[in-house]
């Protein structure tokens, strides 16, 4: 079993090691249905064929002088087939519907399962918009490729042999133009198909990279055009439309060679001179010739609508390839169900660490030790490893050297779930979800009564803002909370860490865009939220710094000095620089205060 950081238990499980597989294990889940499908197409082609050979019968009967309650009868029968062709096309095509919408929906669901389990590195690798592609019109090619395209594939076959037994029933040699005709369809869809493959494929890849032009330029689309790039940006995404668009006159130049179509012509025009030659042989009646050119003339639907058929599969195909990449892909951490599962009591040590993102190295051997409650600082310029030291506590990331322990147990042997609902982070940049400002408040804690949430955001001085609103805790915020202010969005943020009341706190520069009116009383409400719980705070502002506990010094991923405000003023050349640094970006006012 792959690793992954989240999964859903009863999970339904396929095989993955080709698309094939993996597209028929899906089908198979509803194997009544695909049986019910497969029944009624073979019945409709039965019925729908039978109803020839008896339209032929009753054609010879009218040359010569007939009996009328015969012909009302065989009327009768025909009508009979005609109807029972109809309902066996109703149940099979609501059964084939029924297939692909499920199908569809199954991948959907394991996709994002899938998703939702892999690990932060492997999603700082991907492109939104492409993975978008997978979810959205990918899975919607697998139903596709069901209904119509594999229906249509089982009618086109059923539609070539059922026909061709009737005429062997009638007249074997008559088989003899019809079974060359067959050789040559086979040859020529695997051609077909063979060449169909790559631009397909390509097609599909083309797509994905259309969609994530089209998600980057729009979400950044303030930058777009604040620096009036629109030209630009348009001609690269008429680019990339073009770059598709070729690659559907690609498959249009292929469909167009498709030969099947030709061949049918020529076979129908031979079957029908091998017909005369018999029948001048006395070897087959009139009525014989009238069914076996009716049955020849059916083979014309499923050669037409196999070309599509055969596309839409190959669609398909391609489509659970792109699905099945990334529901493969490894990932690098693991959800550690059997781990350990505690309160943290919140004492953190690091042990000789070393990290980087990719092949870049970030920290250098880091070891500190933080007793339960503490409020750790942690300083340095920028880029020099700080919000890369936080992400190692929830496990963001995993160390590559060295150890993070939790209560003297090392993170990577906690149950992934308790240690990370027990640490509650909040970033620079906040992102909320395009839900109601109380839903985003409660993301940690879904099941909190509405006077929590308010509780909570009355700590985060965000209670005031949030009631001048005129749906106050209902007011839908629009996507990644775009409609509230930095310093609104951050009062959210801390709302939702101190209603989910961590054992372990991380703040990254969370009061950066707060102004200093609200400043005041944030900084008590968090000194209130760092009461009883360990806490890391990632800060320019000077009051935090001064009254943490320990105040680690960061430079270039190793800690160069740590300590506390007043021992680290004495004795580290890095921290007084900072300091003074911080000092003077403080208005005279706040440096007053300082002083
Ligand atoms: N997801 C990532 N993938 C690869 N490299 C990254 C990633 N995130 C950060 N880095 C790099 O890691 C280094 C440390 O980044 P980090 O964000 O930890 O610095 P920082 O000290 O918090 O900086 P700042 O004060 O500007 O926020 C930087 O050189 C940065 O370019």
């Amino acid at each position: 079993m792959a690793k992954r950081e989240f999964s859903v238990e009863h999970e339904y499980s396929y095989p993955r090691s080709s698309p094939i597989r993996w597209i028929i294990a899906h089908v198979w889940r509803y194997w009544f249905l695909a049986c019910v499908v497969l029944i009624c197409f073979l019945g409709s082609w039965v019925t729908y064929s039978q109803a020839r050979v008896v339209i032929g019968d009753v054609a010879a009967m009218l040359e010569v002088p007939f009996d009328g309650s015969v012909l009302l009868r065989l009327s009768l029968i025909i009508l009979a087939l005609l109807v029972a062709d109809g309902f066996c096309l109703w149940f099979g095509s609501l059964a084939g519907e029924t297939i692909a919408a499920r199908f569809e929906a199954d991948a959907r669901e394991e996709l994002y399962t899938s998703l939702l389990g892999k690990s932060q590195a492997y999603h700082d690798r991907q492109r939104v918009g492409d993975l978008m592609a997978r979810a959205t019109d990918d899975t919607s090619q697998l139903a596709s490729m069901i209904v119509p395209g594999s229906t249509m594939i089982f009618e086109s076959i059923l539609g070539i042999v059922v026909p061709l037994a009737y005429i062997a029933f009638i007249k074997i040699e008559l088989l003899l133009i019809p079974l060359g005709f067959v050789a040559c369809y086979i040859i020529a869809v695997r051609r077909y198909v063979r060449r169909l493959n790559p631009v397909i494929a390509e097609q599909r890849e083309q797509f994905g990279k259309l969609n994530a032009g089209l998600e980057e330029t729009i979400s950044g689309i303030e930058v777009v055009k604040a620096s009036a790039r629109e030209g630009f940006e348009r001609l690269k995404y008429r680019r990339h439309a073009r770059g598709f668009r070729d690659l559907f006159v690609q498959q249009g130049r292929i469909e167009a060679r498709y030969i099947p179509l030709l061949l049918f012509g020529i076979t129908f025009g031979l079957t029908f001179l091998h017909s005369m030659i018999l029948f001048d042989q006395s070897r087959i009646t009139i009525a014989d010739i009238i069914a076996v050119m009716s049955l020849i003339g059916l083979l014309r639907f499923p050669t037409f609508i196999s070309l599509f058929a055969f596309t839409l599969v190959q669609t398909g195909v391609a489509s659970a390839g792109r699905i099945l990449n990334v529901i493969k892909e490894e990932t690098e951490l693991d959800e550690n169900l059997q781990g350990h599962q505690a309160t943290i009591k919140g004492e953190l040590r690091f042990d000789h660490v070393q990290f980087g993102y990719e092949a870049q190295p970030i920290l250098h051997d880091v070891s500190f030790s933080v007793k339960p409650g503490q409020t750790v600082a942690i300083v340095g310029q920028t880029g020099s490893g700080k919000s890369a030291l936080t992400q190692l506590v929830n496990r963001t990331y995993d160390v590559q050297a060295g150890s993070v322990l939790i209560d003297g147990i090392d993170v990577s042997e906690w149950n992934l779930n308790t240690l990370r609902s027990q640490i509650s982070k909040i970033e620079q940049d906040v992102f909320l979800f395009s839900r109601t400002i109380g839903e985003n408040i409660a993301f940690g804690a879904p099941n909190a009564p509405r006077e929590q949430i308010i509780e909570a955001a009355k700590a985060a001085q965000a209670h005031d803002f949030i009631s001048s609103f005129v749906h106050g805790y209902d007011t839908e915020i629009g996507e990644r909370g775009v409609t509230l202010s930095g310093g609104q969005r951050q009062r959210i943020a801390l709302a939702r860490a101190f209603l989910s009341n961590p054992r372990i706190l991380i703040l990254d520069d969370s009061t950066s865009a707060i102004d200093s009116a609200t400043e005041d009383q944030i900084q008590r409400a968090i000194r209130e939220a760092q009461r009883g719980r360990t806490t890391l705070l990632i800060t320019h502002r000077l009051s935090q710094i001064r009254w943490a506990d320990v105040i680690l010094v960061l430079d270039g991923g190793r800690i160069v000095a740590a300590g506390d405000h007043e021992h680290l003023l004495r004795t580290s050349n890095h921290y007084r620089r900072i300091f003074a640094r911080y000092e003077s970006s403080l208005p005279p006012i706040e440096q007053a205060v300082l002083a």
